[in-house]
């Protein structure tokens, strides 16, 4: 867990030995207080260096050992000896110095950093603090503003920031162990006590309280009813005004509000989620581990749409060719105009150059016969995407990969209108394209494990969080956002206003509520679906008994919507209005109030107050629900699958873990009880039903989210 040798025969060289990360868990801090002890008694040694196994320094304390009990020598203790030894210590850092990583070099009285290292103090991001001394050394050695900053969003910075804001002593591009040896030599001479930095005075700016209740303020905003950044304020607060015994004490008491809390627990289960996506697997055995996947050095994209425009930028910057097909040449004009745009301002934000060399526009398919990969995005139209296949199998060479944006229809039906089925998959990507970090990964029944990894490594050398799911209409995410959207509509019928609802959900953390959502993805797509799917439009049977279609309850508000010319942002008035078409800033229209009033009485309904519980419960439960129906469905392979969906593609909030690792938050007992009662005052709403893995898993003792697999495995999969 630590290795201790001798290096030129006075320097004690500590080297982490727990990888992936070398995780501070029981085990090597008992290893460090260990060797610390031997360096500081051994007569020998004249200075230390500490330094992390295969170029990464520390990832900071094992998230995985926050479910139990502590063990082993605590973190403050140690830490608080190894700043206060008489030997030099030096932190040698290479890769990441993070959390409680960053703490342990911050007691280390130098700090020497790879040119490539990153640092930081992300605990917030778990929904804690850095409780190992962070919030009280931190703003000792570099002040408060810039100390709050790090702290409270939980950045990573480079190891150059980190020389400017005097977090390391030097950076360098040879082996930075190597160099931290020499510079322990060095320094073996020197007085200690400035480097000591618990005994350093907090800088303090004359406007502390202004500056805390401004950055109050900004994290309030940003992070509505999130608590760890709020307590990370406090503990610098104490940095400013305590001594660091009392500072540390401090920290020490807003670290147990912390820890054990709910938001805690799904912020971490979200670290380790995100991780578990990546790794699929098929009934056949094949999986991200033993599945190789091409490489990808060219591709093209059909459609330059909105998703087809942020595709194509998502691929250029990440150094692949990209042909962009337009099948008119006005198009064509405006999505290159747009392409350049995008590339250019991105471009200008990280401080590289456009890589508009990559790109190529072209009229036709026939240029395609080269690439290695082609992601057609047009119009969501089953007819017009099979001639697209058709087309692209006539032209591109046998080996290319063909993938659809769908975002919804069947991937295999395209699949069987192309001459290599296995070759075939979706790759779901949610819009802007280029800025929203989700892509499901959707494996048609003839899929390869080829083709699935290939798109599963391609989404991730975008930057991507893939997430391989099954074929079914709408896959995961929209397949669950139909009974969601559903409980919204129905509540407006019952009494609910959209901002009423929209504030409820906000509340709760959603980045935007449903209507604003809607707005912003423009209503007739929705619209559209439904007239194709019947439920609306002149094919809809008149022998339908109002408000019920296909045998259920539907609510036709979204559609009277539609019809008054009412598509979302991008028309200026949607369920909100708008200052101008392309407007952000949603307004309540009363023309959505008048017409809810002349809807409800023409059917006879009497609105009520509804409360946001009702809306919470009716809204989250129904999507969780569906959720249940996904796994049993086999369509996605572990509700971590699900969450992840949710969090990177429809804007949960992190702190609440994702709809499924909600539910178990709240009692699976408890939505499985709400469910009932819901569906016993609307019978005729199906999803509503609780589904029979809900059922299962209640009677099985409601087991922890990571073990609901062990209840689904004998199902069907179609992964
Ligand atoms: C009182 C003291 C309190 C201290 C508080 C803390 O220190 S909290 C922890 C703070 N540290 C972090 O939040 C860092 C978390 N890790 C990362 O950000 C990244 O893993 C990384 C270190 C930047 C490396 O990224 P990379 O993409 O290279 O690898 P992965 O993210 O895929 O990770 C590899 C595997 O390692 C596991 N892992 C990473 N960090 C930790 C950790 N701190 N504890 C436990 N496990 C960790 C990760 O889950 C991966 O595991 P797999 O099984 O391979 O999926």
């Amino acid at each position: 867990m630590a290795r201790y040798e001798l290096v030129k025969r006075s320097v004690a060289l500590i080297t982490l030995t727990n990888p992936p990360v070398n995780a501070l868990s029981s085990a090597v801090r008992h290893a460090i207080a260990k060797s610390m002890e031997h360096a500081l008694n051994d007569p020998k040694v004249s200075a230390v260096v500490i330094c992390g196994e295969n170029g990464r320094f520390c990832g900071g304390a094992d998230i995985r050992e926050f479910a139990g009990p502590l063990r082993g020598p605590p973190l403050v203790p140690l830490l608080d000896a190894i700043e206060a030894g008489e030997k030099p210590v030096v932190a040698a850092i290479e890769g990441v110095a993070l959390g409680g990583g960053f703490e342990l070099a911050l007691v280390c009285h130098y700090r020497i950093a790879h040119f490539k290292a990153r640092l930081g103090l992300p605990e917030v991001t778990l929904g804690i603090l850095p409780a190992a001394g962070g919030t009280q050394r931190l703003p000792r050695l570099i002040g408060i503003p810039a100390a709050l900053e790090l702290i409270t969003t939980g950045r990573h910075i480079s190891a150059q920031e980190a020389l400017k804001l005097g977090i390391v002593d030097q950076v360098t591009e040879q082996n930075a162990c190597e160099v931290a040896v020499e510079f322990a030599l060095r320094a073996v001479a020197k007085p200690l006590s400035s480097r000591r930095v618990s005994m350093l005075t907090t800088p303090c700016p004359p406007d502390l309280d202004a500056l805390l209740e401004a950055v109050t303020m900004q994290v309030k905003k940003k992070a509505r009813g999130v608590m760890a950044p709020l307590a990370c304020i406090q503990a610098v607060r104490a940095a400013a005004t305590m001594p660091y015994s009392k500072g540390i004490k401090r920290e020490s008491e807003l670290m147990a509000t912390l820890f054990n809390s709910g938001q805690a627990r799904a912020l971490q289960y979200c670290f380790f989620a995100q991780r578990t996506a990546g790794k699929w697997t098929l009934p056949s055995g094949a999986q991200w581990n033993n599945s190789k996947p091409r490489e990808i050095r060219s591709a093209a994209i059909i459609g330059l749409g909105t998703m087809g425009r942020g595709i194509v930028v998502s691929l250029a910057r990440v150094g692949i060719s990209v042909i962009a097909v337009e099948s008119e040449k006005k198009l064509l004009e405006t999505g290159k105009q747009m392409v350049i745009g995008m590339l250019e301002r991105d471009a200008k934000r990280r401080g590289v150059s456009a890589s508009l060399n990559l790109l190529k526009f072209t009229l036709s398919l026939q240029d395609l016969k080269d690439v290695d990969l082609v992601i057609e995005a047009v119009f969501e139209d089953m007819a017009l995407k099979k001639r697209v296949f058709q087309e692209l199998s006539k032209v591109c060479r046998p080996a290319t990969l063909l993938c659809t944006n769908t975002s919804g229809l069947d991937v295999d039906a395209l699949a069987g209108v192309t001459d290599r089925p296995h070759l075939v998959v979706g790759m779901h990507f949610f819009s802007p394209a280029h800025v929203m970090k989700l892509l499901e990964v959707v494996c048609g029944p003839r899929s390869s494990s080829e083709t699935i990894a290939t798109a599963m490594s391609l989404g991730k050398r975008m930057g991507k969080v893939s997430v391989a799911v099954g074929n079914c209409p709408g896959f995961v995410g929209n397949r669950m956002l139909k009974p969601y959207l559903d409980q919204a509509t129905f509540l407006l019928e019952e009494g609910a206003t959209p901002e009423q609802i929209d504030k409820a959900l906000e509340d709760f953390g959603f980045a935007m509520g449903v209507f604003r959502m809607s707005d912003l993805a423009g209503l007739d797509v929705g619209w559209r679906v439904r007239k194709e799917s019947g439920l609306t439009g002149p094919d809809v049977d008149p022998k339908n008994p109002p408000r019920r279609r296909q045998g259920r309850r539907y609510c036709p508000i979204p559609d009277m919507v539609c019809e008054q010319g009412r598509f979302g942002q991008k028309t200026g008035r949607g369920w909100y209005m708008y200052d101008k078409p392309g407007g952000t800033n949603a307004k309540p229209d009363p023309l959505i109030q008048n017409l809810l009033e002349m809807y409800r009485s023409r059917y006879g309904i009497q609105p009520r107050n509804i409360s946001d519980q009702e809306i919470i419960e009716r809204c989250l439960f129904a999507l969780a629900n569906e959720g249940f129906r996904i796994l049993e469905d086999g369509i996605a392979a572990r509700p971590e699958d699900i969450d992840v969906i949710y969090l990177f593609g429809y804007g949960f909030p992190r702190h609440g873990g994702g709809p499924m690792f909600y539910s178990s938050m709240v009692g699976l007992e408890r939505v499985l009880e709400r469910l009932e009662h819901y569906h016993q005052a609307h019978p005729d709403v199906p999803h509503l039903e609780p589904s029979p893995l809900l059922k299962k898993l209640v009677a099985c003792g409601s087991p922890p989210v990571q073990k609901w697999r062990e209840h689904i495995k004998t199902m069907h999969s179609h992964l």
